[in-house]
């Protein structure tokens, strides 16, 4: 669990988002609540439940972002859910118990891989002996095969070690061999009637269990040989029993779901036909909310101190249209800006991994060299601006097509630029996006 103070979680979400203070301090608080609960003594401790989060903003100016950093630092397992997901008419009467059950697939695949990650020397090691065995068969190793005989672990013969060798630096990448692996398993889709999503997933499990265990010879090269198998032994080191019983501890104990669109499931903009009341989603996710058993595959799950951070543009509707329940299981709200001019400015310079460093170390790969300066990059950010109040406002995600658009060209023919130094200032701005910006029926369209 993270001992991080508040402070220090504001620190780190400031290396990823720009402003929203209030909304940073809001889901500081709430992971360190998570650590202080945890130092209270029993049974005080079971009664604190965690103070759920609103917030409140217009599209792109960082809710999510904010709640999936905030998960990666706490290494939490977390999963962003459309609440109107469970309006639409497709999706009548699945449950949201879904929610939790995926919630638990992340866990499980990102604790696997963290897993397999740590085992990675030794399957790396393993992989490259088995295929040592499929180039040089030890029946054939006459040298091996008298070493096995006498001696618990052979000696190396001085081909296979020259054979080692090659394999190591490359040498025998592209050659191919015929090696035994696991046979792809098939994975099933099952389409269950409403509600018997966990019948779905046990079958699932049922088809997964009896594929397991059959292997295949196919014929690859040993560049993919190694990694195919690297990646077999690796998850045959893995635990699969603790990394089930890790999962679930870490969702009940440290599981974010972020709940976007909520304010699309008031009743205020309730409409008739065919789709789910939005009321009773409502009600359908209050007992997920308020601490309840949902059964997965991997056991049963307990969602009382799950952090639930819900967010919305709430333009029509607002909070108190909310079902009472449902309000006071939100207490905390937390308002968070639309982005003005000098907020993508720094979007755009300032963060850990912003876009112009993006496309700086993309295009480095090519042998160009970009900068951009300060005036480049203000009218970038205007223009961006520029175009969300004429068509429609999608915050910091127009940066992106504003960028790819100004860096179409140069990136098309990163070939002719390399070795070149390309200063991207106003006047390259200017002559790449301001008639385009100024054009609103090509706005629509292209940036
Ligand atoms: N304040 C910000 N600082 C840095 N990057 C931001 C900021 N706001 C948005 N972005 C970037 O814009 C993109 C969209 O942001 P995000 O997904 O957080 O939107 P959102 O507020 O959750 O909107 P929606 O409710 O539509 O999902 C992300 O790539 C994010 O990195």
């Amino acid at each position: 669990m993270s001992q991080m103070t508040p402070q220090e979680i504001v620190h780190e979400l400031d290396k990823h988002i720009i402003g929203q203070d209030a909304a940073k301090r809001a889901v500081a608080v709430a992971l360190r609540n998570r650590w202080r609960r945890a130092q209270v003594a029993e049974p005080l401790r079971h009664e604190i439940t965690p103070k759920n989060i609103l917030m409140i903003g217009p599209t792109g100016v960082g809710k999510t972002e904010i709640a999936r950093r905030l998960a990666r630092l706490a290494d939490a397992p977390f999963i962003k859910v459309e609440a109107t997901k469970f309006t639409e008419v497709g999706y009548v009467g699945r449950d949201v118990d879904s929610i939790i059950r995926d919630l638990m697939e992340t866990a499980i695949k990102d604790l696997r891989e963290q897993d397999m990650a740590r085992h990675k020397m030794r399957a790396e090691d393993a992989a490259e002996e088995r295929i040592l065995d499929a180039l040089l068969p030890p029946a054939r190793d006459v040298a091996y095969q008298l070493a096995a005989e006498t001696s618990a672990k052979p000696e190396d013969s001085a081909t296979r070690q020259k054979f080692r060798k090659m394999l190591r630096e490359g040498a025998l990448d592209e050659k191919e061999i015929e090696i035994e692996v696991a046979a792809m398993q098939a994975t099933a889709q099952i389409f269950a009637p409403p509600g018997m999503e966990d019948l779905t997933s046990q079958i699932q499990g049922m088809f997964q269990n009896m594929g397991g265990g059959r292997r295949k010879t196919r014929k690859l090269k040993i560049a993919e040989a190694m990694k195919l198998i690297t990646e077999e032994e690796a998850a045959q080191m893995v635990n699969e029993e603790d990394i089930k019983q890790r999962a679930l501890a870490s969702v009940e104990q440290n599981g974010i779901v972020f709940l976007d669109e909520i304010d699309k499931i008031t009743s205020r903009n309730e409409a008739s036909g065919g789709e789910v009341s939005r009321q009773g989603v409502q009600r359908d996710l209050l007992p997920l909310v308020e601490g309840t058993t949902v059964t997965t595959k991997y056991g049963m799950v307990n969602t009382d101190h799950i952090l639930f951070i819900a967010s919305g543009a709430f333009h029509l509707a607002k909070p108190s249209d909310l079902i009472p329940e449902l309000q006071g299981r939100f207490p905390i709200r937390v308002e968070l800006t639309s982005l003005a001019v000098g907020d993508f400015e720094a979007i755009l310079t300032a963060t850990d991994a912003c876009l112009t460093r993006q496309y700086q170390a993309l295009l480095a790969t090519e042998g160009m060299e970009v900068n951009f300066t300060p005036d480049g990059i203000r009218r970038l950010a205007e223009i961006a601006f520029q175009v969300n109040e004429t068509t429609e406002n999608i915050g910091a995600r127009r940066l992106h097509t504003v960028m790819e658009r100004l860096l179409e060209e140069v990136s098309f023919d990163a070939g002719k630029y390399s070795g070149q130094h390309v200063s991207v200032d106003a006047a390259f701005v200017d002559a790449r996006l301001k008639n385009l910006a100024v054009r609103e029926d090509l706005v629509r369209y292209i940036l």
